[in-house]
């Protein structure tokens, strides 16, 4: 099994950070009470769970009783948007993006079929919002408004704040799915519009299968699963309870490190992208200049197919991910691009990078290294390579050709 590698792919996950291994594994060990036990083996893990909803909701400035733990983003989400629904039964209308995350995506569009009516808004070719679009879509029907904080692909932010003012005064719920956000952006609930907030561990340094969902004070909600009565009613079901300490030791090291590494991160993803962009023709980042958060970018490059330099980083030990992965089912590109017109050949010749606070120096240089060479191979391999109309031809022919295993193949859709 491959162990060390060169690991740009943070927004799909994260390695868990050492000192987070540490605080939870007591918990699989030594500390297995049940939190809701009477006796103090338990109550000394309910201590344990008490202190991570303390850790999770000061990386949120938010109350620690604002917080349940979830089994991760995608729980969240579904939780929050289910919640919104059944506690106003009257109104039937959903507002959310083109460009949220198969998360909130897929639910919404399972909820049409439930006779609720959705707008996906549009985003421009840099892949942001118009604000008036959202104005003109807010009704007094309008259930609740989920747009996600800043977007998995391409990481463009969302002016969340700005929108929350409007989705106010129309009187809807706000969720906002930050599972990208959380810990890369400063957050403060107490000054927020946000009535529900999700966030995922494994984006974060802690372990998969663990997340939190804010739910503000006073914000009516109705749990999605029904069963004991943890977490105060909110969310049945014992707690995970080394997760949940993993994710309030790794909710505590953001905080602590958030303003001097998304700072470093910016710096190194700058070069990255400013060096690829010098260095190689006929490529472009993918997304807003500066609203954007600072670990990522998203760069395509003219005639090849993003999955091919995917491949030959690879063989460098180099992790990245493909902004135009098919989407199971079909030969579709990322949902996203395609949201933001993006041109054919740069849908398909996307592809992802995304740093953490682990990332070097050194690990961006090798980067560098082999970039120039494989574009150069890959464009010398494309018989198209200035002949756009004809790579177009040959990639419609290909379509036609490929396989079900093929069409299934699925890159990214974190
Ligand atoms: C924006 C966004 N929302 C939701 C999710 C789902 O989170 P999880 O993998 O914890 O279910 C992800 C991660 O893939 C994400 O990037
Ligand atoms: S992304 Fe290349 S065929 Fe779908």
């Amino acid at each position: 099994m491959q162990k060390n590698c060169i690991y740009l792919d943070n927004n799909a996950t994260t390695k868990v950070d050492p000192e987070v291994v540490e605080a939870m594994l007591p918990y699989l060990t030594d500390y297995y009470g049940n939190p809701s036990s009477m006796h103090s083996f338990g109550g000394q893990v309910k201590k344990a769970v008490n202190k991570a909803h303390e850790q999770v909701a000061a990386l949120l400035g938010a109350d620690a009783s604002e917080i349940i733990f979830t089994s991760g983003g995608t729980e969240g989400d579904n939780a929050a948007i289910r919640a919104a629904l059944l506690a106003q039964p009257d109104k039937r209308h959903i507002i959310t993006t083109q460009v949220e995350h198969p998360a909130v995506l897929s639910l919404c569009k399972q909820l049409e079929n439930q006779g609720y009516s959705v707008t996906y808004l549009s985003v421009n070719h840099e892949g942001q919002l118009d604000l008036n679009e959202l104005e003109a879509a807010l009704t007094g029907n309008t259930a609740l408004v989920s747009i996600m904080y800043a977007n998995n692909e391409t990481g463009v932010v969302f002016p969340i704040e700005q929108i929350g003012l409007r989705v106010k005064e129309s009187g809807a719920l706000f969720h906002v799915d930050a599972v990208q956000a959380v810990g890369k952006i400063p957050m403060n609930m107490k000054t927020s519009t946000i009535d529900m907030l999700t966030m995922s561990g494994h984006k974060i340094h802690a372990p998969k299968g663990i997340g939190a969902l804010y739910v503000r004070r006073g914000v009516r909600f109705r749990p999605m699963l029904i069963g004991g009565g943890q977490q105060r009613g909110r969310r049945a079901g014992t707690e995970n309870v080394p997760g949940v300490v993993a994710l309030g030791k790794a909710a505590e090291l953001e905080l602590l490190h958030l303003e001097e590494a998304t700072t470093r991160e910016r710096k190194l993803r700058d070069r990255l992208e400013q060096t690829i962009i010098a260095t190689i023709p006929d490529c472009q980042v993918n997304g807003h200049p500066t609203q954007r958060l600072p670990n990522t970018t998203n760069i395509g490059f003219k005639y090849i197919e993003g999955e091919a330099i995917l491949l030959h980083l690879n063989k460098y030990g180099i992790c990245a991910s493909s902004g135009s992965a098919c989407s199971s089912g079909s030969l579709e590109p990322s949902h996203v691009l395609r949201a933001m017109g993006l041109p054919y050949t740069i849908l398909h010749g996307s592809i992802r990078f995304s740093l953490c606070r682990y990332t070097t120096d050194a690990e961006i240089n090798a980067v560098l290294a082999v970039m120039p060479g494989i574009i150069e191979h890959l464009r010398a391999l494309s018989p198209f390579k200035n002949d756009e109309a004809s790579w177009l031809q040959q990639r419609d022919g290909e379509m036609g050709r490929w396989g079900d295993g093929e069409k299934n193949k699925s890159l990214v859709a974190n």
